[in-house]
């Protein structure tokens, strides 16, 4: 298996306390990494620390990061600005935030291609039509001409992961990507995520309480506990031989549902 991101003894701090407490995690190409753990046990703060979109409250004291071997922590800004717009891919919960409002979805998928590729607006066009009929969003002809507030949480999260197709990002890291959305979006939007994990090179990192979630999707699983990463396994000696007393319990709670 082939390492694409691994974090190593990373430690964030939020005035005295570790949120993030000497992390250790590996993600590999094409599997899908789920992260599970109570609210408050630092998977936000992983997912940002590793996007390098920590609020400025917190600190990173110790660890690197490594994405293709190159340590984010050290990367430029220009180098950054590459690796998040290129390569890494933050799949927001609230998609909405992430849009530009006064700007058309065609104008999004521009701006992005524009930042990273030599192509004409045809081509663009058509690399924007391809992303929006690879996640299924109907009409994308007509799409393009629409303003984020014109469409659903659903709709926008989908163009989210259009974008990020259309440029051929490596890692997604979508935190809590369906907690906001209906149950036909929700399904729709796990589908996408194991057609990408099928038919594409990309790793996924995921965010989820959804213990349901990670048995469908997840290859590899890590489990957060205030702050610590408590248990990084395959998905099945998780849920066959779970180590750590707090993933016993969650197991056994989602048993009694
Ligand atoms: N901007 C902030 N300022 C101060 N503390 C913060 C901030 N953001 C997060 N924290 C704290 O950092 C810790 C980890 O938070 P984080 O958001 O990563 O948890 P989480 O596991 O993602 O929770 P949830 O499942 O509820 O999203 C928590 O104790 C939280 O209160």
């Amino acid at each position: 298996m082939e390492k694409v991101l691994e974090v190593k003894d990373l430690t964030v701090q939020i005035g005295e306390k570790n949120v993030l407490d000497a992390i250790n995690l590996t993600a590999y190409k094409k599997r899908v990494l789920g992260i599970i753990g109570e609210s408050g046990s630092g998977k936000s703060m992983l997912c940002h620390a590793i996007m390098q979109t920590l609020p400025p409250v917190a600190q990173v004291i110790q660890g690197e990061i490594l994405y293709q071997h190159d340590n984010l922590l050290h990367a430029s800004a220009a180098k950054l600005r590459t690796y998040r717009g290129r390569h890494l891919s933050m799949i927001l919960q609230n998609p909405a935030t992430a849009f530009d409002q006064i700007q058309t979805i065609e104008g999004h998928f521009r701006e992005t291609l524009k930042a990273h590729f030599k192509l004409t607006k045809k081509e663009m066009r058509q690399i924007a039509l391809e992303a929006l009929h690879e996640v299924q969003l109907p009409n994308p002809e007509q799409l393009l001409h629409y303003y984020p507030f014109q469409l659903s949480g659903g709709m926008l999260q989908r163009v989210m992961i259009a974008l990020s197709l259309a440029v051929q990002a490596s890692l997604y890291i979508a935190d809590e990507p369906t907690t906001a959305l209906d149950t036909i979006n929700q399904k729709q939007i796990l589908t996408l995520f194991n057609r990408i994990r099928l038919e594409t090179e990309a790793t996924i990192i995921l965010v989820t309480h959804d213990l349901g979630v990670i048995a469908e999707l997840a290859d590899d699983v890590a489990v957060m506990y205030q702050g610590q990463l408590i248990e990084h396994t395959n998905v099945y000696d998780l849920f066959d031989a779970p180590q750590h007393d707090y993933t016993k319990k969650l197991l056994q709670a989602r048993m009694l549902f």
